[in-house]
């Protein structure tokens, strides 16, 4: 795998999605679709799909893709493919939140080892660079060039008084038990992916997720925190959260920075 090929690709596929994904949501109203899962779909993240799909089959023919929106025709992946999910956060974009992301991900070994993580809404734009290290792009995002980028990394967290963010949408009792168990500072609430990447920014601590997720809702934002340093864990034996699962479905999980004292479900 060329990793310079792969990060302009990614990235420039992310903004070609995005800018689609602003023009439907900048229109006066937009079909909501039920999939077969109960959750919404729109125009949005089925033409954000088929950009994102046709570039990188277009130029990595012999990688596996797997995307969200073609989720039913996939099966056993083995370890190493590219993770899609062009619109997460599709609740928010839904009700005029802001907080969606496009997310392109590369997973080897099961492990997320490059991605892009954009907020088209919040003029935001995270990614790994070639060697791995995470980094945070301003300006107003150019489709052939980077611009200007900082490399972003963890927290060192203080275990008394820590930064906790949490789902905005789908929050529940379980998640306020496990948070209660840490010594809080404040919280954060955020949707989709951009909890990942607030912590790869040191702007939160920690992300507990006791909830449903599947693996294009996690991988892209995993490789930008591992990329910045952070961790992901599986929630129950707080190993690895690994890809390549059966049915690409998570167990639940908590992304990290490495200081934070851990606590066991
Ligand atoms: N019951 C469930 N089963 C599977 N995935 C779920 C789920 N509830 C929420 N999710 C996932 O969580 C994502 C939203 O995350 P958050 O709540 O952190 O904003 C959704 O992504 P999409 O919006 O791409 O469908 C969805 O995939
Ligand atoms: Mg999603």
């Amino acid at each position: 795998m060329d990793y310079e090929q792969l990060v302009t690709v990614m990235r420039r596929l992310s903004i070609e999605a995005g800018d689609k994904i602003m023009e439907i949501y900048g229109a006066d109203d937009f079909e909501v679709k039920t999939k077969s899962d109960e959750s919404p779909v729109t125009i949005a993240d089925e033409a954000a799909d088929k950009i994102i799909s046709d570039g990188l089959r277009a130029a990595f023919p012999d990688v596996m893709l797997v995307t969200e929106e073609q989720s039913a025709t996939h099966s056993a992946s083995g370890d190493t493919f590219l993770i899609v999910d062009p619109l997460d956060g599709t609740k928010e974009f839904i009700n005029r939140r802001g907080d969606f992301t496009v997310n392109i991900a590369l997973v080897e070994g099961g492990v997320p080892t490059r991605g892009v993580v954009y907020a088209p809404a919040r003029s935001r734009m995270f990614f790994t660079l070639a060697d791995g290290s995470a980094v945070e792009e301003t300006g107003d995002f150019p489709k052939d060039s980077m611009g200007p980028v900082q490399p972003i990394s963890v927290s060192t967290p203080d275990n008394a008084a820590l930064m906790v963010v949490a789902s905005k949408s789908h929050r529940d009792q379980a998640t306020d038990d496990y948070i209660a168990k840490y010594n809080v500072r404040d919280m954060k609430s955020a949707g989709s992916s951009l909890k990942f990447c607030l912590i790869a920014t040191g702007e939160a601590d920690l992300y507990p997720r006791v909830g449903r997720t599947m693996e294009w809702d996690t991988a892209a934002g995993h490789a930008v925190l591992t990329g910045a340093g952070g961790a992901v864990v599986r929630f129950d034996d707080l190993t690895p959260l690994t890809y390549g699962k059966a049915d690409f479905a998570n167990p639940f999980f908590i992304a990290h920075a490495p200081g934070v004292e851990l606590k066991a479900s």
